[in-house]
């Protein structure tokens, strides 16, 4: 497995080491041994977590203000462009984002902290989209900033219009928004 920090560091790009042969393929999708020696330090996932979404569903910029949760996440049908935005007060790169594209194919994944919100927008038809967290779902700590916000300026990689839950559809923009302090 190789592991590879994005711009903003704290977010690690997971790339598996992929066993192929005539009937197929195998790859350890999750090794916490080796998962916690690349990111330098212990998580425990309590829960994990499957949505199917069809093509220019944009689900975010979603964080929990407590219970913050670390989320590890891939994709195992279709394709995605995933965003992480640094929403933690007094970092060097609070308010940036990074983003990756994540597919069945290229079986990357993402380590995303707790302190930063998610998103993504399905490229392909259909997505698949699986994730653990290091806490529970917590709706009363659910926030949701705005995935168009201009400060923040996401490249979404998608031309749109996109779909979003009418939740999403009032996400604040990040100077109104709760951040971690
Ligand atoms: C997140 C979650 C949702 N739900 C229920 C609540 C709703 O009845 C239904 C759909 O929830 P929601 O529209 O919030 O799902 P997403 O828009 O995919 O939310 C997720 O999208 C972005 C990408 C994230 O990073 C978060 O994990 C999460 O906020 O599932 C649960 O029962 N447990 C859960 O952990």
């Amino acid at each position: 497995m190789q592991a590879t920090p994005l711009a903003i560091p704290d977010v690690i790009l997971f790339e598996p080491r992929v066993f192929g042969d005539e009937r197929g393929f195998f790859f350890e999708s999750y090794n916490q041994r080796h998962f916690e020696a690349a990111i330098g330090y212990s998580v425990d996932f309590v829960q994990d977590n499957h949505s199917r979404s069809a093509k220019n569903v944009l689900r975010g910029l979603h964080y929990q203000i407590k219970q913050a949760q670390g989320k590890l996440v891939r994709v195992v049908h279709g394709e995605v462009f995933d965003v992480a935005v640094d929403i933690r007060k007094g970092s060097p790169t609070f308010g940036q984002w990074v983003g990756e594209v994540l597919s069945a194919e290229n079986k990357k994944q993402l380590w995303i902290p707790a302190g930063f919100a998610h998103g993504f927008v399905t490229l392909s038809d259909n997505a698949e989209f699986l994730y653990k967290t290091t806490d529970y779902y917590a709706p009363t700590f659910e926030r949701c900033i705005a995935w168009n916000d201009p400060s923040i300026g996401i490249n979404w990689h998608s031309e749109g219009p996109f779909s979003l839950s009418a939740k999403d559809q009032q996400g604040v923009l990040l100077s109104e928004a709760e951040v971690f302090e």
